[in-house]
């Protein structure tokens, strides 16, 4: 067939890589691998007829089709090496190019960085072409295949190795070679093609359209199919860590904060309630010297003080207003003598129990203080004389009748005096007092009249 133009009968030879899984291999002198299924899509599809040449190695693959003893390879890259005597088909497979080193080695990312570290290669690979151009210092270290790679950088004898993804993740799976990691990403990806040899480029086109129209399906088909290992652990344990640590950081952080915040937030509330405690305290203390600085402590009337005050207002209203009023001073007779008989407690027993009835006693617009030791004073408003004796009456007698501490029985005096037109208070006090004097002057448990 010397214008090589290919028909049905035509038998096509072709070579692969004898050890290149999941891509290709031979395996008992069969072609296995996602190129083998490929091979026999496109068989289907065209009706060509496809015959392996087995051979042992890439580069001995490599040779056949440089002397046309292989028509094609069905999975390679292109090259321009190679372009010398291969012609190349669409590409129809990709997959990203890596780099491989020992678990202990730091993650690299690139070629970019890989630096003084010696780099295993396969012979024949156009990846030798690509680093030679593009990273001149790399030491290369050639190896027979892939396996072979994986091998020396596992025992030592290669720092890194660079091979295609899938490949290389079968390869360790397989193995067991799992103290290898991936290292970093070739910004090269494969870009898998058919080669065919020069002599036999006139079938490209159709071999072209055959791939063209494999559906997506049968593409993810493959793929699947001969990639369905365990993913390779490509992760960046040094990464993790220094993440984990940052992220571990960052929570003992806001607990501490948190922790912290609520330390505050329980003083801040022992504080408050210290302080609305003493607010209160202060606040009664207030309200008890409010209450002192008016009353009288013993008997809980009001004192002296507050009759002062609270009569020189009313004076003066009722000076305006022309308002009458009467002033009643009551004083306990020989009370010197129940506190020497009985004692200064029954004393004060008995003055307490005087007030309880001289507040049970008096009107509503009376006020009675306790002026003195054993002396009170009513201050009645709009009350004349008559009435404000009545009302000496009926406590003389509410005292009568009483039923005092230790059974002691108590009498009063009573002076009475009622305001005269624009009469002083100093002075309308000064005739009670008088008329008090005639009272104890009379003989007592009596009631006079100013
Ligand atoms: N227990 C007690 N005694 C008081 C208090 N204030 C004054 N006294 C006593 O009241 C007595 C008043 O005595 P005097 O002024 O002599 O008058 P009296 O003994 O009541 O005799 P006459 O007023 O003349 O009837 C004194 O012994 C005071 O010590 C007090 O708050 N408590």
């Amino acid at each position: 067939d010397d214008n090589k133009t290919p028909d049905s009968a035509t038998v096509l030879t072709y070579c692969v890589d004898p050890d290149w899984m999941p891509y290709e291999a031979i395996d008992d002198g069969v072609h296995v691998g996602i190129s083998a299924d490929y091979i026999a899509l496109i068989a289907e599809k065209t009706g060509l007829t496809f015959k392996l040449i087995p051979t042992r190695s890439w580069l001995e693959t490599l040779q056949l089709l440089r002397n046309g003893d292989c028509m094609l390879s069905p999975m390679l890259n292109q090259s321009t090496e190679r372009e010398q005597y291969l012609q190349f088909s669409d590409v129809y497979f990709r997959s990203p190019n890596v780099l491989v080193s020992l678990r202990q080695q730091p993650f690299l990312q690139s070629m970019a960085n890989i630096g003084t570290r010696s780099l295993a290669v396969p012979k024949g690979y156009r990846l030798i072409e690509y680093i030679k151009r593009h990273y001149p210092e790399t030491r290369i270290h050639e190896v027979e295949n892939e396996p072979a790679g994986l091998k020396a950088v596992a025992e030592g004898d290669a720092d890194l190795f660079i091979g295609s993804l899938y490949s290389i993740n079968g390869q360790i799976q397989q193995e067991s070679l799992y103290q290898l990691k991936v290292a970093g990403w070739l910004e090269l990806e494969d870009k898998l093609r058919i080669g065919v040899s020069l002599p036999y480029q006139a079938l490209l086109p159709q071999l072209n359209e055959a791939l063209g129209t494999i559906t997506e399906a049968e593409h993810i088909a493959i793929y699947q199919k001969w990639t369905r290992i365990k993913v390779m652990d490509i992760t960046n344990y040094q990464l993790m860590w220094q993440l984990g640590a940052v992220a571990i950081a960052i929570i003992l952080l806001l607990t501490a904060w948190n922790y912290r915040s609520r330390y505050f937030y329980r003083r801040l509330q022992e504080k408050n309630q210290q302080l609305e405690h003493t607010r209160a305290e202060l606040e009664s203390a207030i309200q008890e010297l409010e209450f002192l600085s008016t009353h009288d402590p013993l008997t809980r009337l009001y004192n002296r003080n507050f009759f002062d005050k609270t009569i020189s207002v009313t004076q003066q209203r009722a000076a305006q207003h022309t308002q009458d009023f009467s002033l009643v001073l009551i004083d306990i007779d020989f009370f010197k003598q129940i506190n020497d008989n009985h004692g200064h407690i029954t004393g004060d027993a008995i003055l307490r129990e005087l007030a309880e009835i001289l507040r049970a006693q008096i009107r509503e617009q009376d006020q009675v203080a306790r002026w003195g030791g054993e002396e009170f004073v009513i201050f009645c408003q709009h009350t004349k004389a008559d009435v404000a004796k009545a009302l000496c009456d009926r406590i003389a007698s509410a005292i009568k009748q009483y039923n005092f501490s230790n059974n002691i029985s108590l009498s009063c005096s009573f002076g009475i005096a009622e305001q005269q037109p624009d009469e002083h208070l100093l002075l309308c006090f000064e005739r009670a007092d008088k008329a008090l004097y005639h009272a104890k002057q009379a003989g007592r448990n009596q009631v006079c009249l100013a």
